[in-house]
């Protein structure tokens, strides 16, 4: 993506926002379905698909090391799986693009299997951490080499006789935990992995479908999660529900746009991702839920949502995990709201796609809103309007960055601008029709 001239996108403000908006599959749901899938025997079946650029790089590297994939209609994928052990070396580098989740998560995957991988990403992923993931990793016997840092390109020699691994994770990531659970398939014995705080929950849902033994026990220390390794892994028909944090866009629209109301059918309800939606309710988002159910071992309900009188409210440091890729839009959201809204915990934001924290402070107060921040803290000082018209918003490759803002100018008292849409197709290549057809005026620059 990086060597793809920028596209300059803006939003400007206009009526309301009314409709249904069908967001895209869960991404976190579409790698681990993909993965899993892979690392099965026999075929699975996957549909609801998101088609976003980091799934279809976790796809194209699932077949380099041997997986039969077949997109059969849109969204409706089948898997024919190697097996858990059963990766073979890929000829090339595995390139996962802008997708932490993907290289991440594929890392932990062939982390106890004996070929040779090496992995790399675009500008925005190669700055990003990945000690977290070959620190534990080294432990089931691994060999890594990484760049200075420990930053991308790493190459990783799978353990020849991988040993199973009891691993705390230092910071609230559902990545390090899902890393170290795959790694932990093709170790003999029980590999225990802890987290002080949820995370999200996807990894062990799906390997308790796919027929692994995993148990997660509530103890003082947090979340002992225990796997029993080599189980044989079975390929299953997964049907992926909506993205609640794409959700989250066409929600916040709804919200700060007058006289909108928009239904959201079908998105996850798993209270792992929630923490956006209880955040909105405190701040008086008219939201309703509607016809709950489950799909494929997942919560799923049908959202309507209201334009509202929204208020400043002090996000817990405990709410973080449960909501991490939803501060920036959040950040929107709290500008129109009246008052101040404080996001604790919420540190991570510096090592996603871009510095969230820096990027949504930034192209905020350009567009004339008062945001203050500390190392692992945003307050936005809301006045129930944004004034817009700054220069355009710096994304840094970051697809939540550019939505965030485009959804800003739609509520906004003058146009506002993005550097650079491109990224939007990583998780929501649809974003901008979807919107549109909701009536937002929204997209390319002219
Ligand atoms: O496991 C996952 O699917 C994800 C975990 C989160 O990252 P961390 O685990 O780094 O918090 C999140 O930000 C990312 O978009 C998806
Ligand atoms: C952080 C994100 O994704 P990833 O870590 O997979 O790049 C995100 O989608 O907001």
């Amino acid at each position: 993506m990086s060597n793809v001239a920028p596209s300059p996108m803006s939003a400007r403000p206009g009526g309301p926002l009314t409709g249904t908006a069908h967001v895209p599959g869960d991404k976190s749901i579409s790698h681990r379905a993909l993965i899993l899938g892979a690392m099965s025997v026999g075929r699975t079946r996957i549909t609801g698909l998101l088609e976003g650029q980091d799934v279809l790089d976790t796809a194209r590297a699932m077949r380099a090391m041997g997986a039969r994939i077949e997109r059969l209609n849109p969204g409706e994928w089948i898997v024919d799986g190697v097996g858990v052990g059963g990766f073979g070396e890929p000829e090339g580098v595995i390139d996962c693009g802008n997708s932490g989740t993907g290289v991440r998560l594929i890392m932990g995957a062939v982390a106890t299997t004996p070929i040779t991988v090496t992995f790399t990403g675009d500008a925005s992923l190669s700055r990003r951490p990945m000690r977290r993931i070959t620190d534990p990793l080294a432990l089931f016997g691994a060999e890594i080499i990484a760049r200075e840092g420990g930053l991308l390109p790493v190459t990783i020699r799978g353990a020849q006789d991988a040993v199973p691994v009891r691993y705390q994770t230092p910071v609230a990531s559902a990545q390090i935990k899902s890393a170290v659970l795959l790694a932990g398939l093709n170790a003999p014995g029980q590999t225990v992995v802890i987290e002080a705080e949820p995370t999200r929950d996807h990894t062990e849902r799906m390997l308790t479908g796919f027929g692994a033994t995993i148990t997660t026990e509530i103890t003082p220390e947090g979340r002992v999660i225990t796997l029993t390794g080599q189980p044989e892994l079975l390929g299953q028909n997964v049907a992926v529900p909506r993205d609640p944090s794409s959700a989250a866009f066409p929600v916040a629209a709804a919200l700060i746009v007058p006289g909108s109301e928009v239904r959201v059918p079908g998105i996850s309800r798993n209270p792992t991702r929630d923490g956006l939606f209880v955040t909105l309710q405190e701040m008086g988002a008219d939201l309703t839920w509607e016809n709950p159910r489950d799909e494929g071992g997942e919560p799923v309900a049908d959202l309507i949502v209201r334009h509202s009188t929204l208020h400043g409210v002090e996000v817990p440091a405990e709410r973080a995990a449960s909501m991490i890729d939803e501060f920036p839009i959040l950040s929107v959201v709290a500008a129109m709201a009246q008052g101040k809204t404080v996001m604790n915990g919420v540190a991570e934001l510096r090592v996603k796609e871009s510095d969230r924290i820096d990027a949504m402070a930034r192209g905020l107060r350009d567009n004339g809103v008062s945001v203050d921040e500390t190392p692992d803290s945003m307050t936005v000082h809301g006045r129930g309007v944004i004034p817009g018209g700054g220069a355009p918003a710096a994304t840094h490759l970051d697809h939540r960055i550019a939505m965030s803002f485009l959804v800003a100018g739609l509520a906004a008292q003058a146009p506002v601008r993005v550097d650079d849409g491109g990224a939007i197709a990583t998780s929501f290549p649809d974003f901008v029709r979807l919107m549109r057809n909701l009536g937002a005026d929204l997209g390319p620059d002219a």
